[in-house]
């Protein structure tokens, strides 16, 4: 008897565990841990994950396995192990942790169907089966007599592939290819038939004469220069034939990229990658923080240690934040590795990822690098998990599971005995701390590789500009910066900082602003649809004309919007050339590599926009940087405020000057004696560090204690705030006398989508057991949230205080 082990599709707490089934005959021979089932549960049909099978079960009235989704794993055994420790870590349930790593593509259900990979004779019954299709809906496959075995024989073979329709047939490209239709030497006979005037049809004919194989009728119309006119007057001759094959999408052209070679490394890199190569060569774990200013060269690092990995057909993951994963980005990896690297980031379509992750899956390339999700990539022979930028907090995913790249990494780096390197300009200050206590590595590249000095940085006070009866948002220091650079022809970056800023509605008579109706939050102006817009809940409505509480007619825009700052710019110095970045400009697919690549051609002098310019970029002729709201994000109730101040003035003064120009970078703002700014401008890390962990001690936060925080939401103020009280009662009585329980307290958005939220932060130091007591806690509630609609969502290690 083969009972299987499922874990199953139902988000609920209650189902936090696995479900047994039997297998039937038909899938005996074929399922395997780590497929995806359809089983029974209760009146309904739903999908499951097999994590396990057994023998004996102590259920009794088992019900059988409906269907098998996938013929071959999604899941590796390391990762479905890995989905039960980043459930425990996050209190998540399993089947989110599970989903999280598979791409969009197989979350929902979609239609499937099979698809014929070879134009070699298949087995009987198959070719039957396939009646001269490429493709068939994979309800006749099981409607036929054919065995889950065979079929799964085939598509591990290649012969055939699965494929999921996400509608039409978007998740699959096809091309056109050509090949002979007749033995060769028929084609030799034809070609002497053909009448005189039929050059091009010879020319062909000749060619496929000489190449005999299939070809692409792309490449070949190019090859053989001409169309496909001449193509079909062949086919209709019965000479040659034309079908569909299937590609999977490369979003980019491998060919497009120059290759490059290893560089002599400098003896800084050299002595930051040696321990790293040890531990590649012994097959050990061990983590690694590079902290190497800008320019540096821990990329390169990072090129040659995956070199060895390859070397020793191991593979690797890279992580790089979202906004750095520029094309400037993808070109260094495929510079490097060719076709060997697979990309995965937000702005591919649900296709080319899906398209993306089965490259990997079929082992057909061994590098990937990607945003924070693709520290699941089903590789089986890890050799290194790198993490660029590794301070950088988009690393954490705040929705479930609310894991940490980072702590993913090191698990994996562990499981698979491999290296973890993490590298920044300014670590995170729990990285740093760990380093400096030894239990990750430590290496300083502390010149770049040019030799060149970091840029010098001028900080200006705004407020003795006011003083000045400068009202603009341009300092005369900066203005007159920008103007000499316009002259000599070389390029500027202008970064308005703008977390937690957004352009407001605001009565200047009676200071009345616009908020949602259903959250407690300003609405947003959007000038190009002249909306206010919620952005938590995406409640619209348009401008008011007078101030609906005095009636005023004084509205006026606040906040100091990327748009609204080109608008003066381009008043300020009508002749300069401005590309605007943020996320309006950047919504549509590729726009962000356009107006880069826009830039780097020199078609514009000023290149504004909000964070999303500070990273990575390297543009040889910019050599001013001026940043105009350095402090905007000092101010906001996040005790990393701070850190992230420091952090993003570094990285964008590293910007300026990396060539052969020397660089200047201005850094405006109303709080010039603030340490983190201050420090910035020298680029002292260490004085950074040391400042902002007493800071850190003195208010007990990380490094030195963790937190974890609570939420609970419900439409009803005072059960909201009665659930958190509850919940903060019980773990005082659970926790140790050290652990500081704080709350109830409103959220820093109080109210969203008409649901009051209360929170309830916990600050340790040594609680190994609070996992459990929150789980046991949550239990309590268990009714209240299943008929009561209450939510509680908990984050083990909060990075947005909202
Ligand atoms: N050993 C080397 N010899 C010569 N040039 C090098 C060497 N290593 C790196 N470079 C070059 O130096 C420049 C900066 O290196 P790289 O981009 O790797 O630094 P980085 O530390 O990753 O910078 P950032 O943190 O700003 O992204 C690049 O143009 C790179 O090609
Ligand atoms: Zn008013
Ligand atoms: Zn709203």
């Amino acid at each position: 008897m083969k009972i299987a082990k499922v874990i199953v599709d139902v988000p609920a707490s209650s189902t936090n565990q696995t479900f047994d089934y039997f297998v039937p005959e038909k899938f005996m021979d074929m399922l395997t841990v780590g497929m995806r089932v359809i089983v029974p549960f209760g009146p309904r049909k739903i999908m499951g994950f097999v994590v396990d099978f057994t023998s004996e079960s102590s259920f009794n009235k088992l019900k059988d396995i409906i269907d098998v989704l996938d013929l071959t794993p999604v899941l590796t055994a390391e990762l479905l192990e890995l989905g039960k420790w980043v459930a425990n870590e996050t209190l998540s349930l399993s089947i989110t942790a599970l989903q999280a790593m598979l791409p969009q593509v197989l979350k929902s259900q979609y239609k499937k169907e099979l698809v014929r990979m070879t134009d070699e004779e298949l087995p009987e019954d198959i070719e039957h089966l396939f009646a001269g299709r490429d493709y068939i809906p994979f309800e006749e496959f099981e409607s036929s007599s054919i065995s889950y075995y065979q079929l799964q024989k085939l598509i591990e073979t290649g012969d055939i592939s699965i494929d999921y329709l996400v509608k039409s047939r978007i998740t699959k490209k096809q091309v056109t290819m050509v090949k002979p239709a007749k033995d060769i030497f028929l084609l030799e006979e034809a070609v002497e038939d053909l009448s005189k005037s039929a050059k091009k049809q010879k020319q062909l004919l000749l060619f496929f004469i000489e190449y005999v194989h299939e070809m692409e009728q792309q490449v070949l119309l190019k090859k053989v220069q001409t169309t496909t006119g001449t193509v079909k007057a062949l086919v209709e001759k019965g000479l040659l034939e034309t079908y569909q094959k299937e590609v999977l999408r490369n979003p980019y052209n491998d060919d497009d990229f120059a290759r490059t070679t290893p560089l002599e490394l400098t003896t800084e890199q050299r002595e930051a990658i040696q321990p790293i190569n040890e531990t590649i060569e012994a097959n050990k774990h061990d983590v690694f923080l590079i902290h190497g200013v800008t320019g540096s060269g821990k990329t390169e690092i990072y090129l040659q240690a995956i070199q060895n990995v390859l070397n020793k057909d191991k593979e690797a993951i890279v992580l790089v934040p979202e906004i750095s994963l520029t094309p400037q980005m993808v070109k260094r990896f495929k510079g490097r590795f060719g076709s060997n690297v697979a990309v995965m980031h937000s702005a591919l379509s649900a296709g080319e990822k899906y398209d993306e992750w089965r490259r990997i899956l079929r082992k057909e390339v061994k590098v990937v690098v990607g945003a924070r999700s693709a520290v699941f990539a089903p590789f089986e022979n890890l050799g290194i998990i790198i993490i660029d930028e590794e301070h950088e907090t988009t690393y954490k995913q705040e929705d479930q599971p609310r894991y940490h790249a980072r702590d993913v990494a090191i698990h994996r780096g562990e499981s698979n005995h491999c290296p973890v390197i993490l590298g920044s300009a300014t670590p995170a200050l729990e990285s740093y701390a760990r380093a400096s206590k030894g239990v990750y590595k430590l290496s300083t590249l502390s010149e770049r590789t040019n030799k060149k000095a970091m840029p010098e940085v001028e900080i200006i006070d705004m407020r003795n500009e006011l003083h000045a009866g400068n009202r603009t948002m341009f300092s005369r220091a900066l203005k007159d910066k920008i103007d000499k650079c316009l002259e000599k022809g070389e390029q500027i970056v202008l970064m308005l900082n703008r977390r937690g800023y957004s352009t407001f509605v605001m009565c200047r008579d009676c200071g009345h602003v616009k908020e949602c109706p259903h959250c407690d939050i300003a609405l947003t102006f959007h000038k190009n649809s002249n909306q206010l817009k919620c952005h938590y809940c995406s409640y619209e409505e348009s401008v008011p004309e007078v101030c609906p509480e005095c009636e005023s007619d004084l509205i006026r825009y606040f906040g100091t919007g990327t748009q609204k700052v080109e608008e003066s710019l381009t008043k300020l110095i009508p002749e300069a050339r401005v590309i605007r970045m943020d996320v309006d400009t950047t919504r549509r697919k590729g726009s962000h590599e356009k107006l880069l690549s826009q830039f780097a051609e020199g078609k514009a002098d000023i290149l504004l926009g909000t964070q999303m310019i500070a990273k990575g970029l390297d543009f040889e002729n910019v050599t001013l940087v001026g940043v105009l709201t350095a402090d905007s994000m000092l101010h906001l109730p996040d005790f990393r405020s701070s850190e992230k101040t420091f952090q993003l003035l570094t990285q964008v003064s590293g910007r300026a000057g990396r060539h052969e120009l020397p660089g200047e970078v201005v850094v405006q703002t109303y709080t010039p004696d603030h340490y983190s700014i201050e420090l910035a401008s020298h680029y002292n890390f260490n004085e950074f560090y040391k400042h902002e962990m007493s800071m850190r001690k003195a208010f007990q936060y990380p490094p030195y204690f963790y937190l974890a925080l609570i939420t609970v939401s419900h439409e009803n103020n005072v059960k909201a705030i009665q659930s958190t009280q509850q919940i903060a009662q019980l773990l005082l009585k659970a926790v140790g006398g050290n652990t500081v329980v704080l709350g109830p307290t409103p959220s820093a958005i109080p109210r969203i989508k008409d649901r009051y939220r209360y929170q309830c932060m916990i600050k340790y130091r040594d609680e190994p057991h609070l996992r459990k007591y929150i789980n046991k806690i949550k239990s309590v509630f268990a009714d209240e949230v299943r008929k009561n609609d209450l939510l509680i969502t908990v984050d083990m290690q909060p990075y947005h205080m909202m």
